[in-house]
């Protein structure tokens, strides 16, 4: 520090007011000096140029930053319209089972959302998916999910949830009678990196769909995604309903709480029926290359090492790891046990059903002890690089309570996390081998 100050005060060519030079006053000015100052300015001018230049040609996020940028999804604009598109979005809808019911499922190219609509699907419900197919993670996996789904006769619908108009002429097509509400922006941890898109895609697309949703005539009833990150700092275990959750760690757990609100606000003011689900860290075949036990799997192959976080004191981070064919049985007990929407066109008739479920496992695992599963399966053994839980949005631990989503929904889970990882680890190397043909 003072040796920086003593630089500043002993050179004598630095301007006195900053941004400008005082030529006529230096004592060193005479015209070759002034002169050769002029080409060397030039020069470094020319270089310092070329140096911005080569920076911004090389770097890989400039030039693509236009269209990767999730703040600026909102500016993306899709292709839906026509007759052609309109037979599509019907047939994807027909019901073909008796008293089946017609669900747009949001986010359908993602994790859940695949699932859960090749699961209706199966089972002769009418389907329409809706995916914007953003970056946040490879689309390319997103593609392959909407050709899985393709191939069992579900359209998924490129689009975005903000687009009123769009969500207007879905509805304008096809009566939905419920929707399953998976599109949003999902992970911890990126919420700091790029705050927009979870207002974005929770908040205001949220928003827009329930807008729409209770102008309608009838009203569709409304599943939708929260999520376990909303018991933030709670310390009591296991997690239950009834507990407060006002102390969320990261604002992706602020936005999926202020879900949880709004809901309350559109049943209440609308007579609009809907079910939040808090999922609990879900895992599996066709999973998020975000998450821990996906990336872990990829860096353990490549012989990379992997941050393993712990707690203070060499405290335990836990997670009740859940597995999507359970998750998926709680989805379909959700929408099968969803009262009707009470409303019509805006306005309320009468009360309708609100409520908010654990879908969790009930069992935490340690993440040490995830990764020596993945050990096991993957037969590498990982390098662990242990780090304290960083202060970006991460929790100790969760565990849910599920007694209520089992009184309600029937909701059962079967699956522990040795089991589920077994399938997923199969279909990781399936997939990744090239072949890209496995279906679980
Ligand atoms: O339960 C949920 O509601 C949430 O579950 C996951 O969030 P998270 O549980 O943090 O899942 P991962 O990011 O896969 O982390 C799993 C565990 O691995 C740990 N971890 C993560 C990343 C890492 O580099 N190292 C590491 O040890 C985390 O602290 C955590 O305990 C999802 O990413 C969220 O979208 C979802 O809403």
């Amino acid at each position: 520090m003072s040796q920086l100050k003593q630089m500043s005060h002993n050179d004598n060519s630095a301007p006195s007011t900053p941004g400008k030079f005082k030529i006529e006053k230096s004592p060193y000015f005479n015209r070759t000096r002034w002169h050769s100052s002029l080409a060397k300015l030039t020069l470094w001018s020319f270089a310092f140029l070329a140096v911005i230049l080569i920076f911004f040609l090389r770097s890989p996020s400039s030039s693509a930053s236009l269209p990767t940028d999730p703040s600026r999804r909102s500016l993306r604009t899709y292709n839906w319209g026509g007759s052609a598109w309109e037979k599509r979005v019907r047939s994807s809808a027909r019901v073909r089972s008796r008293n089946g019911m017609t669900v747009l499922v949001t986010g359908a190219a993602g994790f859940v959302g695949t699932h859960v609509a090749s699961a209706l699907k199966r089972r002769g419900d009418g389907v329409l998916g809706l995916d914007s197919f953003n970056d946040y993670y490879d689309p390319s996996l997103k593609r392959a999910r909407q050709a899985l789904l393709e191939r069992t006769g579900v359209y998924i619908v490129e689009g975005d949830i903000n687009d009123e108009a769009l969500l207007r002429k879905l509805f304008e097509v096809v009566p939905f009678t419920h929707v399953m509400h998976l599109a949003a922006q999902a992970g911890v941890r990126y919420a700091m990196e790029n705050p927009g898109s979870y207002v974005h895609s929770n908040i205001a697309g949220f928003v827009n769909l329930l807008e729409v949703c209770k102008s309608l005539n009838p009203q569709p009833a409304i599943v939708w995604a929260s999520s376990s990150s909303v018991y933030g700092l709670n310390t009591k275990v296991p997690f239950s309903e009834r507990d407060r959750t006002d102390q969320p760690a990261s604002l992706y757990a602020a936005t999926k709480k202020a879900g949880e609100e709004i809901a309350h606000t559109y049943n209440h003011i609308y007579g609009l029926s809907l079910t939040g689900l808090r999922f609990f860290t879900v895992y599996g075949p066709w999973g998020r290359p975000d998450m821990a036990y996906f990336f872990f799997t990829k860096d353990i192959l490549k012989g990379k090492p992997i941050p393993v976080f712990e707690a203070a004191n060499h405290g335990t981070v836990a997670r009740d790891f859940t597995y999507i064919d359970d998750i998926v049985r709680g989805c379909l007990g959700a929408l099968d046990t969803a009262e009707k929407s009470t409303g019509s066109g805006g306005k309320k008739k009468g009360p309708a059903q609100l409520r908010v479920f654990n879908l969790g496992n009930t069992s935490p695992v340690p993440v040490s002890e995830l990764v020596s599963i993945l050990e096991r399966l993957l037969k590498v053994k990982a390098k662990r690089n242990i780090m304290r839980l960083p202060r970006n949005g991460d929790v100790q631990f969760t565990h849910a309570n599920i007694s209520y989503a089992q009184r309600e929904l029937g909701y059962k889970p079967t699956t522990d996390l040795q089991t589920g990882l077994k399938k997923f680890v199969r279909w990781y190397l399936n997939y990744y081998s090239g072949g890209k043909k496995a279906v679980e």
